[in-house]
């Protein structure tokens, strides 16, 4: 379940009331997802997401809110969130920071197919373009310097090879980012977190990204690669399906086009991808918090998927 906080119809109603948007008429908690407490809201004026903030402080929110607003009011399918009558788009319900958007259409596509791979890719591309001139600035949080300080957390909890593997590919990724090739990569705000249960699809009608919440700013190709470990994968093996991958990376390239530094440093940001989910799986499944965690993800999963990008590179075959 994901109702951590309990909010009563009433609290709810005189929320979606101050934001203009009610009377509220259904009110009803959303069973999956592992960070937030989030609602369905239906109201006469259209059909709502309420959710309550359990992990992210008020400091951080603005970075994420107002960038879907930002793609939102760009054209790009993503959540709005709505705002009161003086603009503002944080509120607060039942002690927590809330926030109310609009409810995607459509549902996951689990299992993608090339079509699926191309929309996504589109789509991104169409992202990073919108998100070119976003105002704010927050850095990745799970990016490097996170990495660094929580790879020695989890370290005395892996076997000897697990530990020379995490250790040896964090040194490898600093390595990388003090590089003139990497400092010359494109960045933007991305998404970073665009896994198959983050995109709404209406059947092949991609209608949606949403969970903002790991958003940041960082290079655009740390977020296709982050897509392509998992829109692009056999989830069984951790290969990559290249008729998928290839599909996806022409997609977004057609729309906006791929550096040669992108293009060349494609296999080490695909392990970039794959040692940051590592890296939090690891850290939530043996470091849990609280009652966040109900059913942490399985870490070696992106264990397997680092060990295929080294030993298995790929390279994106474009030709213009
Ligand atoms: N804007 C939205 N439109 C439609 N469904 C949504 C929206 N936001 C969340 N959901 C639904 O709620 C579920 C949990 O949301 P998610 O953001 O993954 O939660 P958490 O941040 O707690 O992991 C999603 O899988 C999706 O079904
Ligand atoms: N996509 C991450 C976990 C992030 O959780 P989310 O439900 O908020 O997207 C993973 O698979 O490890």
């Amino acid at each position: 379940m994901a109702v951590f906080t309990e909010v009563g119809f009433d609290a709810a109603a005189s929320l979606a009331d101050h934001l203009g948007i009610g009377p509220l008429t259904e009110l009803k908690g959303i069973a999956s997802g592992i960070e937030n407490t989030n609602y369905f809201a239906d109201t006469a004026k259209g059909r709502y997401v309420l959710t309550l903030f359990e992990r992210l402080t008020a400091e951080q929110l603005p970075f994420y809110l107002h960038l879907m607003k930002h793609l939102a009011v760009k054209g790009i399918p993503v959540p709005e969130p709505q705002a009161d009558a003086s603009g503002e788009i944080l509120h607060a319900l039942c002690g927590k920071p809330a926030s109310v958007v609009n409810r995607l259409v459509g549902g996951h596509q689990l299992a993608p197919d090339v079509i699926h791979c191309e929309q996504v890719g589109m789509m991104l591309a169409r992202m990073h373009l919108a998100g070119g001139d976003y105002p704010r600035h927050q850095p990745n949080l799970r990016g490097l310097d996170w990495w660094t300080e929580t790879v020695p957390v989890v370290l005395p909890h892996l076997t000897p090879e697990q530990a020379e593997l995490i250790s040896s590919e964090l040194a490898f990724q600093q390595h990388l980012a003090g590089t003139p090739a990497y400092a010359s990569l494109p960045r933007g705000p991305v998404h970073a977190d665009l896994f198959r249960d983050n995109v709404m699809f209406d059947g092949h009608r991609l209608t949606g990204f949403f969970d903002f919440y790991f958003a940041g700013i960082d290079t655009f190709l740390f977020d296709i690669a982050v897509c392509l470990n998992d829109w692009c994968i056999d989830l069984d093996t951790g290969r990559m399906e290249t008729e998928r991958a290839a599909a996806f990376v022409a997609a977004y390239h057609r729309e906006r086009e791929l550096s040669g530094s992108e293009r060349r440093l494609m296999p080490a940001l695909l392990r970039a991808g794959a040692l940051r989910f590592w890296i939090s799986r690891l850290w939530d499944f043996h470091l849990p918090r609280d009652a966040s965690m109900l059913k942490p993800h399985d870490p070696t999963h992106f264990e397997r998927v680092l060990r295929q990008r080294i030993d298995d590179p790929w390279h994106p075959g474009l030709t213009t």
